[in-house]
């Protein structure tokens, strides 16, 4: 088959990685998950150096590893880039594009020319091209890294938190640069590992999630952004998500006994034992005593723990039920908010997508 197929464990020391992905040429997948849950491990697998343990990865009809032969890293069409760029101090930006060129047996002048053509794809200008990494700004490195990258012709491509050491104005400019050259790869899978949403949201065209060593699916961006299925997932796209079953066809009740009702839309057929409920922070109202005629959704709460975020905070409040709500500053002094505070917080049932 064409493109990649993944599927097996490996192990470093206690840690162990379990992996199933399988991901069509030209498709970027958006890898997130915690500290410590197995992103770098799961492009060392692709990359070749962390072998398989047991299972099998094959790329492009070519077996690469089946827990027992492991194709080497330099016989596979790898092309990574890192946060630091990682690129050769002693070789100028373009024979660090020119390397793996030379590496495989292209005379210098044609690495060379191809390495400049890679050089103004990632809009690097010529002048820029006879410098050293060190005197080359961060932006401009990782522009030489992704061309260096890209020059091989890989069938993969990891990408391993590429803008997270880019200051915030070039990271914009360097993510519609990656989205462009992303967009020009239709044979090319490419993983990206990220923290950061907004780059997982626009650049991938599909996210996988890791916890533990453990791969799951998440979906398409708007997939995730509208029905997150996992905590962490929910606060990369900012909501609140509950877990539980659904009783009435449309009041979900948490383990804790929480209760949340939907309105409208589809709700979950019967017979599905876990369902999952989602809402924004910021449809969370906050009330000093409990609202006339209250909403379905009222919850006696405390307040846990506030957070400024510029003009607003986000309030996480414990109690009848554990949620996060976004309310501007007028409200934390209306309110006297602060840790401790009884509050009741409501959500309106409209403001509520219940999936499973
Ligand atoms: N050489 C090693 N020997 C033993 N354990 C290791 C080794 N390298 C990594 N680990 C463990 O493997 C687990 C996964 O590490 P990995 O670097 O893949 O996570 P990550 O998701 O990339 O984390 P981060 O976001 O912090 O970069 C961690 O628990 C780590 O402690």
């Amino acid at each position: 088959m064409t493109g990649l197929s993944l599927a097996g464990t490996t192990r470093r020391g206690n840690f162990v990685l379990h992996a199933a992905l399988d991901a069509a040429p030209g498709e970027v997948i958006g890898v997130l998950g915690p500290n410590g849950s197995g992103k770098t491990t799961l492009l060392e697998v692709l990359a070749g150096l962390t072998p398989l343990a047991e299972g099998a990865l094959h790329v492009g009809g070519e077996r690469w590893d089946d827990g027992a032969r492991h194709l080497p890293p330099r016989a596979r069409r790898v092309g990574m880039m890192t946060a630091r760029g990682d690129l050769f101090p002693h070789l100028s930006a373009l024979d660090n594009v020119a390397f793996g060129l030379r590496a495989r047996g292209a005379s210098k002048e044609a690495a060379r020319a191809r390495a400049r053509e890679e050089l103004s794809r990632v809009g690097l200008a010529a002048d820029l091209a006879g410098r050293r990494p060190d005197v080359l700004s961060s932006g401009q490195a990782q522009r030489v890294a992704l061309a260096r990258a890209l020059t091989l012709d890989p069938s993969v491509l990891l990408l391993d938190e590429p803008l997270s050491a880019i200051d915030a104005r070039g990271r914009d400019d360097l993510r519609a640069l990656l989205g462009e050259r992303l967009r020009d790869q239709q044979d090319v899978v490419t993983l990206l590992v990220t923290h950061d949403a907004v780059e997982a949201l626009t650049l991938a065209d599909r996210l996988v999630f890791l916890d533990g060593g453990h791969l799951s699916d998440g979906g398409t961006p708007s997939e995730v952004v509208r029905r997150p299925r996992s905590p962490f997932a929910a606060r990369l796209v900012g909501l609140n998500l509950w877990r539980g079953h659904v009783v009435d066809g449309a009041t979900l009740v948490t383990a804790d006994g929480a209760r949340i009702t939907a309105a409208g839309g589809e709700h979950p057929p019967a017979g599905v034992l876990e369902h999952l409920a989602a809402f924004a922070p910021s449809s969370v109202s906050l009330w000093p005593s409990r609202p006339e005629g209250s909403p379905r959704n009222t919850w006696a709460v405390r307040v846990a723990q506030i957070e400024h975020t510029g003009t607003s905070a986000r309030v996480h409040l414990t109690g009848d039920a554990d949620l996060v709500a976004d309310v501007t500053l007028d409200a934390v002094a209306d309110l006297s908010l602060a840790p401790g505070v009884p509050v009741h917080a409501t959500v309106k049932a409209t403001e509520v997508t219940l999936y499973h």
